[in-house]
């Protein structure tokens, strides 16, 4: 009875607990009871969730990816857009810069593959202007899937956009079975971007860089180049030169362009000299532009007395980039072929005045060395007017590997000039033409200008235009022989009042003498 009582105060004491408990709580429910019923549910539908996503993660994920792979066994790699508001354009800045972050190119160089590939394969296409170069670039719409064989497995490439805190991000996704995953990797990606390369390169316009004048101090603003697109005509076919030596030096260049692998064997910069020499108006200019055509390349216009000095020149030559022609024209004049400027005070040059201190050692060490680290494939192209006036450590074969004499105008370049200007191969008045010009030495540029003024008093009579041009050609051959004339009779007259003066000092020497032997003598 006594434990009766004891259990029921203990069970009244269980119950006051429970009463007070119950009390304190329906008091706090009905305070936040409004806040309860946002609570509530949230807490019914977001905590099991995340403690099942946790128990996932921690449990089962593993064993769940390998049954997914047993299930799907299909792999997908995001190719993603580095998102940049041009990334075309950054593309060439990168890419013509010695292709420095060419990492972040993929999704170009992806996106140019596909707009190949998927131009015959995709129904549904997106074309959009090309930032840089020539036409359309044709890419997947999104959600549309193209299909790639590689080495006999299929790939599937399509566009995705996604949404990631609150921005698009728009990616190449590239799906293919998983036994794929080695050939995707070594090969078929490496495939992919190559090829990519290849087409930005080949769509891109083409550029003819100066480069500005060095600063003294160093500036991140300061640009080392200019450029402006390059759009020159002439090819090879337009250029008036004797076809055996064209076809040698077209011979030359493919042989240098085929040859990365060899070059890189040999462990050389895979570079290619070439002098151009002649008299002015010969070509030099036009052949440049008709390598560069051929070539598909850019060329880099070096104006040596704008560079300070060596170290300048360095990184200026550094940031050319691969596939480029590299120019210095009058090289005889750009630079102290006879002595090194380095042993200059600075400021000083030839004249005496401001200017630069570049020196041929620095200019050559830069050519056969620094290079071969920079990779990528130049050719370099000096031009002269004086080719007896270099220094023969810049001629020296293997230096300059080529050396090419553009001459005056003889038959077979001016065949060229009459199918260029006046569109014709042959005519009777041709004869007379080669006559002249077997016998005269007249430059291409002068017959090029004679042709354009013929052209321009009439447009389509080539008879008209070849006897304005036999005319013309034989009041410059009359020109070119009282030149020639004045030139000697100048010469002569030098030579005789030089012959005088010598005379002269000879007999002020003897008189010296004598006065001095009669002063001895006194
Ligand atoms: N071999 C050539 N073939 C076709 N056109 C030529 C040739 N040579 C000269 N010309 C014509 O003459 C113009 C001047 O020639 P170019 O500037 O190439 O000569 P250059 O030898 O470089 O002269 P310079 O030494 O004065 O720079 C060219 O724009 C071109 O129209």
């Amino acid at each position: 009875m006594a434990a009766t009582a004891a259990e029921t105060a203990g069970g009244g004491r269980v119950v006051r607990w429970r009463r007070w408990t119950f009390a304190s709580l329906g008091a706090l429910m009905s305070n936040l009871g409004p806040v309860w019923f946002l609570v509530a549910p949230l807490l019914a539908a977001y905590a099991p969730r995340r403690l099942l996503l946790t128990y996932f993660n921690l449990v089962l994920r593993r064993r769940a990816r390998r049954l997914l792979a047993a299930v799907d066994p299909y792999v997908t790699v995001d190719i993603p857009d580095p998102g940049a508001a041009d990334a075309h354009q950054q593309y060439h800045h990168r890419s013509r810069l010695g292709g420095r972050g060419a990492g972040d190119n993929a999704y170009e160089e992806v996106k140019a593959y596909l707009s190949a590939a998927c131009s015959s394969e995709a129904r549904e296409l997106r074309a959009e202007a090309a930032a840089e170069g020539r036409g359309l670039v044709v890419s997947m719409r999104d959600g549309q899937d193209v299909a790639d064989e590689f080495r006999g497995a299929t790939m599937w490439w399509s566009s995705v956009d996604e949404e990631q805190q609150g921005n698009t991000r728009r990616s190449q996704r590239l799906t293919f079975h998983q036994r794929h995953r080695r050939l995707v990797v070594d090969e078929y990606l490496p495939h992919v971007r190559r090829r990519g390369r290849e087409l930005l390169f080949h769509n891109r316009r083409r550029r003819l860089y100066t480069n500005n004048k060095s600063l003294s101090y160093s500036s991140v603003y300061h640009k080392a180049w200019s450029y402006v697109n390059f759009d020159h005509p002439t090819t090879f076919e337009t250029l008036a030169m004797e076809p055996a030596k064209k076809a040698a030096i077209m011979e030359d260049l493919d042989a240098f362009r085929r040859s990365g692998e060899f070059y890189r064997r040999a462990g050389k910069p895979w570079k290619r000299g070439y002098l151009l020499h002649g008299p002015p108006g010969t070509g030099k200019s036009t052949m440049i532009a008709a390598m560069a055509n051929y070539l598909d390349y850019d060329i880099y216009d070096v104006e040596l007395t704008m560079v300070n000095d060596n170290n300048d020149l360095r990184k200026l030559l550094i940031e050319t980039t691969s596939k480029s022609i590299v120019v210095i024209e009058d090289i005889d004049c750009s630079l102290d072929l006879t002595g090194d400027r380095a042993t200059r005070r600075p400021g000083e040059t030839r004249g005496g005045g401001g200017g630069s201190m570049v020196t041929l050692s620095g200019l050559l060490n830069f050519i056969d060395g620094l290079w071969s680290a920079s990779g990528g494939e130049r050719v370099v192209v000096f031009t002269t007017n004086h080719v007896e006036k270099l220094d023969p450590a810049l001629i020296r074969r293997g230096r300059m590997d080529m050396h090419i004499e553009m001459s005056y105008c003889r038959a077979a370049a001016f065949r060229t000039l009459a199918k260029n200007y006046l569109d014709v191969d042959a005519h009777h008045l041709f004869d007379a033409v080669d006559d002249i010009l077997d016998k005269e030495d007249i430059t291409p540029a002068d017959v090029a200008e004679c042709l354009m003024a013929a052209k321009r008093s009439s447009d389509s009579d080539v008879t008209f235009s070849l006897e304005f041009l036999i005319d013309e050609l034989k009041k410059r051959a009359m020109e070119n022989a009282r030149v020639a004339a004045e030139a000697k009779a100048r010469a002569e007259a030098e030579a005789e009042a030089q012959a005088m003066a010598d005379d002269d000092s000879e007999e002020d020497d003897d008189d010296y003498s004598d006065d001095y032997t009669d002063d001895d003598d006194d």
